[in-house]
């Protein structure tokens, strides 16, 4: 190899980074961050406003001496309020990102990896392992509202570990969520509101850029888990207060939730639990209760994910 760091393209994560190999790793991860001992150091991403393009800026750095990962990852969002008229069609992402891993013995450069992949698909992971300990026990409904990159990779991996037997999607743009269902293998029923898609769902994912709330807790069948994944902004909703209040609420991060998710900063609501205490049977799963998994997002999920990437691809490669 040479002494120049290699880019790992979109495909190349895509071949490597399987939500088989994935959710075990992300799961040790999430115990490791919340048992605060150490072997996970992280600290709340740092976010800078581009404000007059309403985008974001957000750097996440994250060890963990478990992997032997270090990397930061970089990444942008950009609140794309053209699109919102409901006219305008943009065809430009709204995240983009990059992953640095670094080498944790010398703090060399390993390689540049594409981050647009892995953040799909380690957020989708982990609401999918939030899904499995909160979800009711008989789970027949799933409700997605949003139609973009989260969408499809939160259906992809909820097909892969449950079995529903309906799916219901609203998106804010009907031709959105059309062309995501008639793209995707499995039945899924575009509604045309979001309360329509949300009626009987047993578990729900919202996913959109919305600033102001788009589930109201009215709409929720008592007992349902939501897993909330958009509005990472202290000002921004997707969940009204009703909901908020009404529910037993976890995360990934309280100290991140406490300073990024207006949910939860606007309606005052008290975190149960984070997503590594579940795991590690400190806090309880009430399953039975109605649920909201809140999150935002971490780098020790990148760093991880990165670092599986790169191991898989170097396996591939012959020496020169
Ligand atoms: N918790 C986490 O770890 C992560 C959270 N996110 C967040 O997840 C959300 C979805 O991200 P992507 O799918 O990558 O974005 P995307 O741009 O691909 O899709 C966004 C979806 O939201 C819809 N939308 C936009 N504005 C809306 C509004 N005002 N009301 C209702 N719907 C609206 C769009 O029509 C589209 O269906 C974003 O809020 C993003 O910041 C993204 C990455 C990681
Ligand atoms: O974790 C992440 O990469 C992000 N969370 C919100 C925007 C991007």
């Amino acid at each position: 190899m040479s002494d120049r760091p290699p880019f790992l393209e979109a495909e190349v994560v895509k071949k490597f980074l399987t939500y088989t190999a994935l959710i075990p790793l992300l799961k040790t991860a999430l115990i490791n961050f919340s048992a605060g001992t150490g072997a996970v150091v992280q600290p709340v991403r740092t976010i800078v406003p581009v404000a007059n393009y309403g985008g974001f800026l957000g750097v996440m750095p994250a060890y963990s001496a478990t992997d032997d990962a270090l990397a930061t990852k970089v990444v942008t969002f950009y609140e794309n309020k053209r699109a919102a008229d409901e006219n305008e069609i943009s065809a430009f992402p709204s995240h983009h990102s990059t992953v640095l891993l670094f080498e944790p013995r010398n703090g060399s450069l390993k390689a540049i990896i594409d981050g647009n992949v892995i953040t799909d698909r380690r957020t989708a992971a982990v609401s999918a392992i939030a899904t499995k300990l909160l979800k009711p026990a008989s789970a027949d409904v799933l409700c997605i509202l949003g139609s973009g990159a989260q969408a499809h990779s939160h259906f992809e991996v909820f097909m892969e570990l449950f079995s529903f037997k309906e799916v219901k999607m609203w998106s804010r743009r009907r031709e959105s969520a059309e062309l995501f269902a008639s793209t995707m293998k499995a039945n899924v029923q575009v509604c045309a509101t979001a309360r329509e898609a949300v009626a009987d769902a047993d578990v729900i994912i919202t996913v959109t850029m919305a600033t102001e709330p788009i589930l109201l807790g009215e709409w929720v069948k008592p007992g349902a888990h939501v897993n909330a994944v958009g509005a990472c902004r202290p000002d921004w909703r997707e969940l009204d207060d009703s909901l908020m209040q009404h529910c037993v609420l976890y995360v990934d991060s309280r100290e991140a939730a406490l300073k990024e998710s207006g949910d939860i900063i606007l309606s005052g609501a008290e975190i149960f639990a984070e997503l590594g205490q579940v795991l590690k049977e400190t806090k309880p799963a009430l399953a039975e209760k109605t649920t909201v998994f809140k999150s935002v997002g971490l780098a020790i999920e990148d760093t991880v994910s990165a670092k599986l990437v790169f191991d898989l691809w170097s396996a591939t490669k012959t020496p020169e």
